[in-house]
């Protein structure tokens, strides 16, 4: 059986800034994964190369074995994407943009799935409504339904609870984890640590491009964890991603 995502020796530059740096990880299906790292670390660069956005320098990437360039198209059917951005054509209503999005990857009477998904994300109330009449977290939430129109196998969420409030947070938790459940596999970039751990069960941490950890969330609260200074004695991923990038891990 393929890796759901198999990443070899990636590198990339941009200019003399080297985002990536002979990057290798390999996420099987049915995982719950989690991509962190700072800021510029390369989380959304990585992303963009999976998705076909952009061109590695260097290296190979495949989507249950279909290689990100050579097979872009068989790749792209695979994998669906929640970009960090929210980026639309305001004048769109919801359900426009997802017929729209269908479209795209060839899919017409696409109505019922839409219509499940909208269910799901608790937007059928939008279903009409202009996409630039939406709030923020709206929006996230069409970000989500539209990564998932074409029934991908392997999702990808490039921080997707940003600015995003606790209820919908935990709605679409729910949503996600039952697509894991589902068999989905789910590879999660966020900087809100808690809710890795409470996710994830394999976590590689980026920094400056490279990867500076990779194990299961058990193991790196064992490994790099450190009892907290208020005396609880309770170390969290916040713990282990301070210890790992101040220089902690090997
Ligand atoms: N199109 C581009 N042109 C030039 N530099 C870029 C470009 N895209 C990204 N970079 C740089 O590459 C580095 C990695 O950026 P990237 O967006 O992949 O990081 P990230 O880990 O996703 O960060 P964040 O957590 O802030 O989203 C950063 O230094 C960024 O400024």
């Amino acid at each position: 059986m393929h890796s759901a995502i198999s990443i070899q020796q990636i590198s990339k530059h941009y200019g003399a800034l080297q985002a990536l740096n002979d990057v290798s990880l390999t996420i099987e299906p049915g995982e719950f994964f989690g991509l962190l790292g700072p800021n510029g670390a390369g989380k959304t660069t990585l992303i963009s190369i999976l998705a076909g956005l952009v061109k590695a320098d260097k290296g190979h990437a495949s989507i249950l074995g279909a290689d990100v360039q050579k097979s872009f198209r068989d790749a792209r059917r695979m994998l669906g994407v929640v970009p960090q951005e929210l980026v639309f054509d305001p004048f769109f209503t919801v359900r426009e943009t997802l017929r729209f999005q269908s479209g795209y990857f060839g899919i017409r009477n696409n109505d019922a799935w839409i219509d499940e998904i909208m269910a799901n994300l608790d937007l059928t109330g939008k279903a009409d409504s202009n996409m630039r009449a939406l709030s923020g977290g709206m929006k996230r939430r069409v970000l989500v339904a539209q990564a998932l129109v074409h029934r991908p196998p392997v999702i990808i969420l490039d921080e997707p609870t940003a600015g995003v409030d606790v209820e919908l947070r935990q709605s679409l938790w729910q949503f996600i984890s039952r697509l894991n459940q589902d068999g989905h596999t789910i590879v999660l970039t966020t900087h809100y640590l808690e809710e890795a751990e409470a996710l994830c069960q394999r976590i590689a941490m980026l920094k400056q491009g490279k990867i500076v950890a990779l194990d299961t969330t058990a193991n790196l609260l064992t490994r790099y964890g450190s009892a907290k200074k208020d005396g609880e004695g309770k170390t969290d991923l916040e713990d282990v991603f301070v210890n790992i990038m101040s220089g902690g891990a090997q």
